[in-house]
């Protein structure tokens, strides 16, 4: 119990409500993105589930709607493996939408063998670093005009041993899937902390999240890891535990003064050298703005 204890801590206990505030939940469909989304419904919020199957988060939306009474919980489909889906995902939220408070950058694959997203991205980097790179610029202004507002980056202790390979971003010279895996995290806290810079003063802030050893559908492509999680999933964390430190960064009062920062157990959480690195964050800004054709400013 004492293991169970030390790895499953941190706990959000923000009494915030959500009336009248719109969300964003990625990956909504399963695991963590799942049970933040249901959390940010039972506050009240409209949240849409985005997807990449629609069927799936249908009977998800469903299953949130009675739980917890709330019926705006809307699946919108969004692949981000295909900059075409993220596009006409966001075209579409903005037609719909005034406002935007909340968007949790959840969705990830860990450990898939070597492939592209339909725009030649290497699968890691392509649906957790740039598709999530895509989506919030597409998604910014709306944040802006809706601010206070947040953005939340799920990233991975994992990005401990992650390196951004400028001359490899690909994966086209070397390739092991668990390392593309952390280096894809990587991207998300430099990522958080480039926009983090990027958007002092406007409202709006955010957050690089490690959600802790979570038992979930993510480790679907390792035979080994699905076996380890399934011979420890007693002591990881369920899927509604692995949700709080996304919902602490979304939801806690008085956070803004920590925009930028990475947060593990609902704390401040320390990165590797490579994530402090604030030139390293800024030419991946501008390497991700030229692969996804964003002008750069
Ligand atoms: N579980 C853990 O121990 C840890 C998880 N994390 C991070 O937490 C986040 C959530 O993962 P978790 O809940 O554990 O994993 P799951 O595999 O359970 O959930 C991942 C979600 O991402 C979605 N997704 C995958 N590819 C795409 C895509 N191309 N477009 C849109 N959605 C996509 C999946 O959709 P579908 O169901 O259709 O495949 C699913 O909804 C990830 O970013 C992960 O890196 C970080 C550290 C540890
Ligand atoms: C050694 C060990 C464990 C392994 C932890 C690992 C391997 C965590 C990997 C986390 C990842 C990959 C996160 C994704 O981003 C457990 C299961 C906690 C049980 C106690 C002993």
């Amino acid at each position: 119990p004492q293991i169970r204890k030390m790895l499953s801590s941190g706990v959000c206990t923000s009494a915030v409500q959500l009336p009248g505030k719109v969300a964003v939940v990625t990956g909504a469909n399963t695991g963590i993105g799942k049970e933040t989304a249901k959390e940010l419904a039972q506050r009240g919020a409209r949240v849409y589930l985005a997807c990449r199957d629609v069927q799936k988060g249908e009977l998800v939306a469903r299953e949130i709607q009675i739980v917890t009474g709330n019926q705006q919980v809307l699946v919108r489909k969004l692949d981000l493996a295909d900059t075409k889906s993220i596009r006409a995902f966001a075209k579409d939220f903005l037609a719909e939408e005034k406002h935007l408070h909340i968007l949790i950058n959840n969705a990830g694959v860990m450990m898939c063998p070597y492939s592209k997203t339909a725009d030649g991205f290497e699968m890691h980097m392509g649906v957790n670093h740039l598709g999530h790179f895509l989506l919030t610029h597409l998604l910014l202004d709306k944040l802006k005009e809706s601010a206070p507002s947040r953005v939340v980056n799920v990233s991975s202790l994992a990005h401990h041993l992650g390196r951004i390979h400028f001359h490899n971003l690909q994966g086209e010279k070397f390739y092991n899937a668990g390392l593309a895996y952390c280096h894809s995290k990587l991207a998300n806290i430099l990522f958080t902390q480039e926009l983090a810079r990027r958007l002092k003063g406007s409202g709006v802030t955010t957050y690089s999240v490690h959600p802790g050893t979570v038992n979930s559908e993510l480790v679907r492509h390792s035979s080994f890891m699905k076996w380890m999680w399934w011979l420890f999933s007693f002591f990881i964390k369920t899927p509604q535990q692995g949700a709080q430190t996304s919902l602490y960064c979304a939801l806690t009062e008085g956070l803004e003064v920590l925009s930028g920062h990475h947060f593990s157990d609902c704390r401040v959480a320390w990165v590797s050298a490579q994530a402090r690195n604030e030139t390293t964050a800024r030419r991946l800004w501008d390497v991700s703005c030229d692969l996804l054709g964003i002008p750069m400013d």
